[in-house]
């Protein structure tokens, strides 16, 4: 993304991972422009800056929320190597659950735990990413600071986009080069950047095709099945297609991730550990449905008919045979 002379650039590209994608910039707007929620109303991605969102959290660093948060039993994930892709073991269908092997450990500890472990830690060697919903029992300093972010303004946007209530802030404290793969959630964000750069690459849900996220009975649901550090084309030949959306946010940036975009998240490399606290809302109800529907409408039918045909089946093993006997020779 290429930074104005004017701006103040306290990252460089070798920190940013390279992908053979192609790609352009999120726009990047200050919170004062109408422009914002004109692009937030096409449900398109956007960068806010300047709005003190969460400015309340800007004194969230280590030292502080360890003192803070010293209690908390924070949930931490570690893997073996920078990537994080999650996964919910709660929804895996038995067959599934036999040969599914978990990329990474779910591991809950102290944030003084997490805090020494990090600082110990070797290149190469095991990484963490904290990811500890906030929630009141964070500790009374934290909920204090919460309290004080710019609810006026946060509010605001939730009336003016019908969006449902506010279901979830996740705090998430990663280790540099730490990397969430790409996935779409079911819910409208406001991902608020407090310490630290990340680099988020958005695809827009048209491009479901590209990304090949993997069946929804599956324990990866939502994620792409594609491996951006070493993408199998013969499998998932149409990633080549695919066309990204790149933002990097600092301290202060709020990135708006509409539901059903498609999204990779990485703390740049060499600079230091990253702090984020994300808002994640029901989406607007919709009302009467429009014709002709939209990629977002359809990625959620796509994702019903799994539901129906694994529940109807039985075995996920049967869902493919089912869908291949409908398509081939009779669709294309
Ligand atoms: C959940 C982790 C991820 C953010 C994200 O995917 C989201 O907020 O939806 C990240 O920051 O690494
Ligand atoms: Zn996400």
């Amino acid at each position: 993304m290429e930074e104005s002379d004017d701006e103040r650039r306290t990252w460089d590209e070798n920190q940013i991972r390279k992908y053979d994608i192609k790609m352009k910039s999120v726009p990047k707007h200050s919170f004062v422009d109408p422009i914002v929620m004109e692009i937030m109303l096409e449900g398109r991605p956007v960068i806010i800056t300047d709005s003190k969102m969460v400015e309340p959290a800007a004194k969230w660093n280590l030292k502080y929320l360890a003192r803070h948060m010293g209690n908390t039993n924070c949930n931490v994930i570690v893997s073996k190597d920078h990537n994080f892709k999650y996964y919910d073991d709660k929804c895996v269908q038995k067959a599934v659950r036999a040969k599914f092997v978990p990329p990474h450990k779910k591991v809950t500890m102290k944030i003084g735990e997490f805090v020494d472990k990090i600082k110990e830690m070797s290149p190469g060697g095991e990484r963490l990413y904290l990811q500890q919903a906030l929630t009141h029992s964070v500790g009374t300093e934290i909920v204090k600071d919460f309290l004080q972010f710019k609810w006026d303004y946060i509010k605001g946007i939730q009336k003016e986009m019908g969006w449902g209530s506010l279901t979830s802030n996740l705090l998430l404290i990663g280790m540099e080069g730490n990397v969430t793969p790409c996935h779409y959630d079911e819910q409208e964000n406001l991902f608020a950047q407090v310490k630290g750069y990340k680099r988020i690459l958005l695809f827009p849900p048209e491009q479901f095709e590209c990304l090949y996220p993997h069946p929804v009975w599956h324990p990866h649901d939502r994620q792409s099945q594609v491996d951006f550090d070493d993408p199998d084309l013969t499998k998932f030949p149409k990633f080549a297609n695919a066309m990204a959306q790149e933002a990097i946010v600092g301290p202060g940036d709020v990135l708006f991730i509409p539901n059903y975009w498609f999204h990779h998240v990485e703390s740049l490399q060499n600079g230091g550990y990253t702090v984020s606290v994300n808002f994640w809302y029901k989406s607007k109800s919709t009302g009467a449905v429009a014709y002709p529907l939209n990629a977002t409408q359809k990625m959620a039918i796509m994702r019903n008919v799994e539901k129906m045909l694994v529940d109807a089946l039985r075995d996920p093993d049967e869902v493919g045979p089912l869908l291949r006997n409908l398509t081939l020779g009779r669709y294309h």
